[in-house]
């Protein structure tokens, strides 16, 4: 019999509100700065539509570390792990293939919605516009669940970190980890929090290389993959693993990680097509990038979990001995934590604290700005006040933010008291939302769904996958409780009802009230909102700000028409590499039961590594090649600022208004008509 693991903080209290506070209000000034910056130097008001949409204008880059920071949430990094602790070297696979098909897959509905409705804010506006009201509510609820689970898990599993590596009160990091994020999003909006989460991914990639290379290169116990290996071999002898062939931590045969498989791609499909942040990015994105950049996206975000739990899970089962992590510590998202202290000691609990309060807060501000669109745009503006101008609508926005966090803050402070954590959240949140993945997607694919079927089929089928969830928790425990209800068949059953009821409930609805035979016309009927005041306040004219200026009759041609050239042959490649993860990569591997040589497991180790660095090349360095005009410019006009040779061309003012009030000269004309043309050309 093993002893059970107690974890005692390694780091004192202070680094841990000196983290968690201290970075946040850094953060948040950084983001004065930024926000300032794109002001100054790129007209970027902080319009409604700016908040919003960052003017439609952002490159695939961006796109895709913005997807790739927002995707990586708290449990990216600590469910992986404990998943690889849990099944072994399957688990990191399923955790990430899981999860990486949505993305690649959502890239088709991405495209969709930019040819449908170029003018949407929201998802849940373009429901509205193709089912009226009572949909649109559906949809509301479904979507603002999906938040509510997703900010819950980053809040339980990022304020079980902080507790266990620096003993601050894990209710005092669920209020205070969102107050630096709050700040920086009301400051930035969606384009600032872009540049903000770029940052974020940065660490996050530098700390896995860091502890990858630790057990893989550098450490004293460990230190090549062949010592990891043979240290697998010895746990598998010390605990085999039921359901894994031979018993074995070195096989992708694991009947429960295959399990958590299932449960895992259908809980994404929920939290990928009902998270308005995903539609945001794709709304922000300019036509022709949103596709690529979600491609990239979803493939450089691949190597995050599964490096990371390759190696930190891995790393827990190679490093305990006879010890044991409890159940409970394990579902709470301990093993990372346990692991980067075995290897790094003292650095190891500094630099998790690191990635997982980068993990939590660049997450965290996605669902800000998901969430304040939907009250902003789908709640307040479609409700309560239709005529709200641009000024309304931020306060709006901002309102939210605020509102939510305080909410979520006290929602996950319940949870840790009920004893509810973060792996349970997780496995739960295909039963509870993802009953509206089939409607919602066909709702931009479909033309056929009708009303009806729309409107009904998300609870209904709620309502089976609870029943499925809690009946088959009956018949195998007999009792109700946090461990029988948060075991693997109960949450398989639900999970799988919750995602194929709707898909037979709304063909069958359709059937028999009939098709609705859309025409689509609604939805591009979706206009923007009127931001002439807020502009006008900044000293800027409206057109010159990125995006409020719609393209010419000619531009929105050629953009439909390479936008439907990108349809098919996105639909056709995002297909082939969701195949290839969920059926050329594990089937055989399942099917065979093959048990990793030592060779074998270096070389799955080496391409973790390498697809890593291909992930530091596209959301790092990529976006910053693909922004190098916009960085040099800025750059340039910043130092020209500075040394107070330049004039302040960038206040808003056209040339000839500048020159009309007294605050420029001819000179200055011909400079502000090359910023205009810059903007416009790089927007
Ligand atoms: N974003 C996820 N599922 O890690």
């Amino acid at each position: 019999m093993s002893d059970i693991i107690t974890f005692t903080a390694p780091l004192s209290q202070g680094f841990g509100y000196g983290i968690i506070l201290g970075l946040g209000f850094a953060f948040a000034l950084l983001m004065i700065f930024i926000t300032w910056a794109l002001k100054r130097y790129q007209n970027e008001v902080q319009t409604s539509e700016m908040f919003s949409t960052a003017g439609r204008s952002v490159k695939s880059g961006l796109v895709a570390a913005a997807v790739v920071s927002s995707w990586t949430w708290a449990a990216t990094l600590l469910q992986s792990s404990a998943v690889a602790y849990k099944y072994g070297i399957s688990g990191p696979f399923y955790y990430a293939s899981g999860a990486t098909v949505q993305i690649l897959l959502f890239a088709t509905i991405a495209i969709e919605l930019k040819r449908r409705a170029p003018n949407a804010h929201t998802f849940l506006e373009v429901v509205r516009a193709r089912y009226g009201t009572a949909v649109h509510i559906v949809f509301i609820v479904f979507c603002l669940m999906t938040n509510i689970l997703v900010t819950a898990m980053l809040l339980t599993g990022g304020s079980a970190v902080m507790t266990s590596l620096t003993g601050v009160s894990t209710t005092a990091a669920c209020y205070l980890l969102p107050i630096g994020v709050v700040l920086y999003t009301l400051f930035g909006g969606i384009k600032a929090t872009f540049i903000t989460d770029y940052m974020h991914t940065v660490v996050i990639l530098v700390v896995i290389f860091l502890f990858a290379f630790s057990a893989y290169a550098t450490n004293a116990e460990l230190g090549s993959p062949g010592k990891v290996y043979d240290a697998l071999v010895e746990a598998a002898n010390r605990h085999p693993v039921a359901g894994n062939a031979e018993g074995s931590y070195l096989t992708m045969r694991s009947k429960e990680g295959g399990i958590f498989w299932v449960i895992n791609l259908i809980g994404n499909f929920g939290t990928v097509f009902l998270d308005n942040g995903y539609y945001n990015k794709a709304i922000a994105a300019s036509p022709v990038h949103a596709f690529p950049g979600y491609v990239i996206g979803g493939l450089c975000w691949f190597a995050i979990p599964w490096l990371c739990a390759t190696t930190l899970g891995i790393s827990a089962l190679a490093l305990e001995g006879n010890q044991t992590l409890s159940s409970d510590d394990v579902t709470a998202g301990l093993v990372l934590p346990y692991a980067a202290v075995k290897l790094l000691g003292y650095s190891g609990a500094v630099a998790t604290t690191l990635m997982i309060f980068m993990a939590v807060t660049s997450a965290f501000s996605a669902q800000l700005i998901a969430v304040s669109s939907i009250f902003t745009y789908d709640i307040y503006q479609a409700y309560i006040d239709p005529k709200a101008n641009g000024k309304k609508l931020v306060w709006i926005s901002h309102m939210s933010c605020i509102v939510w966090a305080v909410v979520m803050a006290s929602f996950a402070t319940g949870l840790y008291y009920a004893g509810v954590g973060m792996g349970y959240l997780y496995l739960l949140m295909g039963v509870i939302i993802s009953s509206a993945v089939f409607p919602g997607a066909m709702t931009l694919l479909w033309k056929g769904q009708n009303k009806i079927a729309a409107a009904v089929s998300p609870p209904l089928g709620l309502a089976i996958s609870l029943s499925a969830w809690l009946a088959t928790t009956k018949t195998q425990y007999g009792v109700f409780n946090v461990t029988t209800t948060g075991d693997n068949y109960p949450m398989l059953a639900g999970n799988v009802a919750a995602l194929l009821s709707p898909v037979v409930i709304s063909p069958i609805l359709t059937l028999i009230f009939g098709s609705q035979n859309y025409d689509w016309e609604s939805m591009r009927q979706i206009r923007k909102v009127d931001d002439t005041e807020v502009a006008a306040e900044a000293h800027i004219d409206l057109e010159m700000v990125p995006g409020e200026v719609g393209p010419t009759e000619a531009q929105a041609e050629e953009e439909t028409r390479k936008l439907n050239k990108a349809a098919l042959y996105s639909r056709t490649l995002t297909i082939f590499m969701a195949l290839a993860m969920l059926i050329l990569w594990p089937i055989p591997m399942y099917g065979s039961s093959y048990v990793f040589s030592k060779k074998f497991f270096t070389g799955w180790v080496v391409v973790g590594i390498l697809w890593l660095f291909c992930t530091l090349f596209g959301v790092v360095v990529f976006p910053l090649y693909e922004g190098r005009e916009s960085i040099v410019r800025v750059v340039k006009m910043m130092a020209y600022d500075a040394m107070g040779t330049r004039p302040a061309v960038y206040r808003g003012r056209k040339a000839d208004e500048m020159q009309a009030s007294g605050l420029a000269t001819p000179a200055e004309k011909s400079d502000g008509e090359k910023a205009k043309e810059a903007i416009e050309s790089s927007a």
